[in-house]
């Protein structure tokens, strides 16, 4: 996959599914193959906005491994599909991030450069567990103009940026109502509060999409608007969205990934220099590699210069939730309930922001970025010198 762009936004029912196919749609319109992952679990609406309640067929018999769903040129894969789409869900964070996996894992996506993620609303946890678990290029964030949407947004926003994760822009839906007998925009639901926010955080507006009759209509119908109804103004504002999108994707390049397994051996010696380089593609490192069984080495492609960090300081500064208290920031993990000879038992790269390090006590949830990398490795270098 060369992109996987998640659609967020922090309020429930602001259009984040609407655009998120409509933008998947403009994706394939412009030739682009594409992948649309309903990770919004407890509501999924992308089947019925799809239009069509098929059911993944299996790859072979006995194989847990599915084909997605095609629809309207692009592929796709929802709870709705799978459970039927009037089913009511209640999951909690742990189920879904095991529904977030199966969806990695088990569905066949193929060759694909753009997977939109239509993400569940929240501000913390949703955004926690995708940005943990999927290597994101980056975030559209979608907003009413109203001050209570524009509220929330700022939260999810932070959440972002705590994870690294780039946002490329805001897109503020519902945002006027054009009156058909005088052309007069009314707004509805307040006026600029999405425009007003991407000028204060100096991101991008994407654009600001009317309320119309036809973008409701389409999702009833299950025909996406930009194919139903592609001259609409709603549906011209999202087709400009998703070409400065794709833009921005572009820009970037595709996602950088690698991952290697720990070797539990005992090294005969130490690998002070990386058997071989991962760099490019926007990446702020040049290698990540073994050390030794309890170091891991980062050489940064900057300055060319190489860190060393004991896995055990690792563990003890993982900054995940259940390690942090989210809201204090306090540190809730005891420096002393890390065992002494914890290991490593997976790397991997999270987009180009960050490091997952799956620990030999079976813990996984910590996203290391690495500004924070670079940080642990510098004040460890100043203790070392004292
Ligand atoms: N610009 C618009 N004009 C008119 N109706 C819209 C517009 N955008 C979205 N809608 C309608 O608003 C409703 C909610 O949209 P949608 O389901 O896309 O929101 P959501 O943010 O994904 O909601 P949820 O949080 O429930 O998943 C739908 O009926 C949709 O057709």
């Amino acid at each position: 996959m060369k992109h996987i762009v998640a659609i967020h936004s922090a309020k429930g029912g602001v259009g984040k599914s609407t655009i998120t196919l409509n933008l998947a749609v403009a994706a394939a319109q412009a030739g682009a193959r594409v992948g649309l992952m309903d990770v919004d679990i407890y509501g999924p609406s992308q089947a019925l906005m799809a239009g069509t309640d098929a059911r993944p067929t299996y790859v072979a018999e006995g194989k847990k491994q599915v084909f997605p769903i095609e629809a309207h040129g692009i592929k796709f894969i929802s709870m709705g599909n799978l459970t039927g789409q009037k089913v009511p869900l209640i999951w909690r964070g742990a189920m879904v991030h095991g529904v977030i996996h199966q969806f990695c894992n088990e569905v066949v996506w193929g060759e694909l450069d753009y997977l939109f993620l239509d993400m569940p609303p929240g501000t913390g946890d949703a955004i926690l567990t995708i940005g943990q678990s999927i290597s994101l290029s980056g975030a559209v964030v979608v907003t009413t103009p109203q001050d209570l949407s524009v509220t929330d947004t700022r939260r999810g926003l932070q959440a972002f940026q705590q994870l690294g994760i780039p946002v490329l822009g805001i897109l503020e839906n519902m945002s006027y109502f054009v009156c058909d007998g005088c052309d007069d925009r009314v707004q509805l639901f307040g006026s600029q509060g999405g425009a007003q926010l991407a000028q204060d955080l100096g991101l991008p507006l994407l654009g600001q999409i009317p309320v119309e009759g036809d973008v409701c209509d389409a999702g009833d119908a299950g025909n996406p608007l930009l194919l139903r109804q592609p001259d609409a103004p709603a549906a011209k504002a999202i087709r400009a969205a998703a070409e400065t999108v794709l833009q921005a994707l572009a820009e970037q390049g595709p996602i950088a990934a690698f991952d290697f397994t720990w070797n539990s051996d005992l090294f005969a010696a130490r690998q002070a220099q990386p058997p071989q380089e991962v760099g490019g593609q926007g990446l702020p490192v040049s290698a990540v590699w073994q050390v030794s069984s309890d170091e891991l080495g980062i050489k940064w492609a900057k300055d060319g210069s190489i860190s060393v960090l004991p896995v055990r300081k690792l563990r003890q500064s993982c900054p995940c939730a259940v390690c942090v208290d989210e809201y204090t920031g306090e540190k809730k993990l005891l420096d002393d309930q890390v065992p002494q000879d914890i290991s490593l038992a997976k790397v991997h790269s999270v987009g180009r922001y960050a490091l997952a390090l799956h620990f030999s006590d079976g813990h996984d949830s910590g996203i290391f970025r690495f500004d924070r990398l670079r940080a642990l490795a510098r004040e460890r270098e100043a203790s070392l010198r004292t």
